[in-house]
């Protein structure tokens, strides 16, 4: 059969699903956790995928190349919530870690970094106010405003201070921000090795970290016509019009990117 000519950009859902479809072997697919396969909740810690997510992909990633997460939560966070997953390869820290092989390979340069997150973990519960939410994950920390909005403007004074005294990199999000070592890595590099031989690959995120994978699929398009990138965005009034603004197609929720999935799932197994 002859392949399905690439289409330009903006996509229609069925142009994304025919091409994929026809590069099967050939695809990978991206996923961001929160926000995309998880619901938004107050308590990080309380964050679980939509039911149906862990059937999903592991189902893709046994039609296609291969099925990656690529998340700013720890390794061992997704771990916990994909336990069951065999096919699908995890990013934690925005690629900072690597599940590999059966254990969590961790970037090294990033590894004297751990007491100085420590400290400033420490540093944190004790200087803000108590509504902040303060996640210590090993090689990075995450301040929350989402129970205490009005917060917002001191966290994110606070945060600048800490990153500019200790020299450290920050990251925004949604009501979070994160402080994160002075080490080059972020999800456009994961991205951008990730597809380095790959003819088709979509990434699936919702905030501002993800945006740089969108480019990432842009930049191997430029250097290879031939390559299709789709960047999903899953729409949120938090990160305002940046994330849609910057992808092919947009969905409303973690559930309707698993009722996406499913009917994609279907158009690739009928090939
Ligand atoms: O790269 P991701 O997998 O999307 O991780 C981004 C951040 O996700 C988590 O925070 C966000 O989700 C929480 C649970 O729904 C929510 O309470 C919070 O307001 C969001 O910012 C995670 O806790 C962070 O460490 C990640 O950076």
């Amino acid at each position: 059969m002859a392949e399905t000519p690439r289409p330009t950009h903006p996509l229609s859902v069925a142009e994304a699903w025919s091409v994929t479809a026809d590069r099967a072997a050939d695809t990978t697919f991206f996923f961001d956790f929160d926000g995309v396969l998880s619901p938004v909740t107050d308590d990080p810690e309380a964050s679980q995928p939509v039911a149906a997510v862990p059937g999903v992909l592991e189902q893709l990633a046994a039609s296609v190349r291969r099925v990656a997460i690529v998340s700013a939560r720890p390794v061992s966070f997704l771990r916990s919530r994909f336990a069951s997953l065999e096919r699908v390869d995890l990013y934690g820290l925005y690629g900072l870690e690597v599940w590999h092989e059966g254990e969590v390979v961790t970037e090294p340069a990033a590894l004297p970094w751990i007491p100085a997150m420590a400290d400033l973990t420490e540093r944190a519960r004790a200087e803000l106010p108590d509504a902040v939410l303060v996640e210590f994950k090993r090689l990075s920390v995450a301040l929350h405003w989402r129970t205490a909005p009005q917060l917002a403007p001191v966290v994110e004074r606070w945060g600048h201070e800490q990153a500019e005294r200790l020299g450290l990199k920050i990251q925004g999000g949604r009501m979070v921000v994160e402080l994160k070592p002075p080490v080059d890595q972020d999800k456009g590099m994961v991205i951008t090795e990730g597809v380095r031989d790959a003819g088709c690959a979509w990434y699936f995120g919702d905030d501002m970290s993800d945006i740089k994978a969108f480019d990432a699929l842009r930049a191997r398009e430029a250097v290879d016509p031939a390559f299709f990138g789709v960047a999903v965005a899953v729409a949120n009034p938090e990160t305002g019009a940046d994330v849609s603004n910057a992808a092919d197609l947009t969905l409303e929720s973690p559930d309707a990117v698993t009722a996406f999935l499913t009917d994609g799932l279907r158009r690739i197994q009928a090939q």
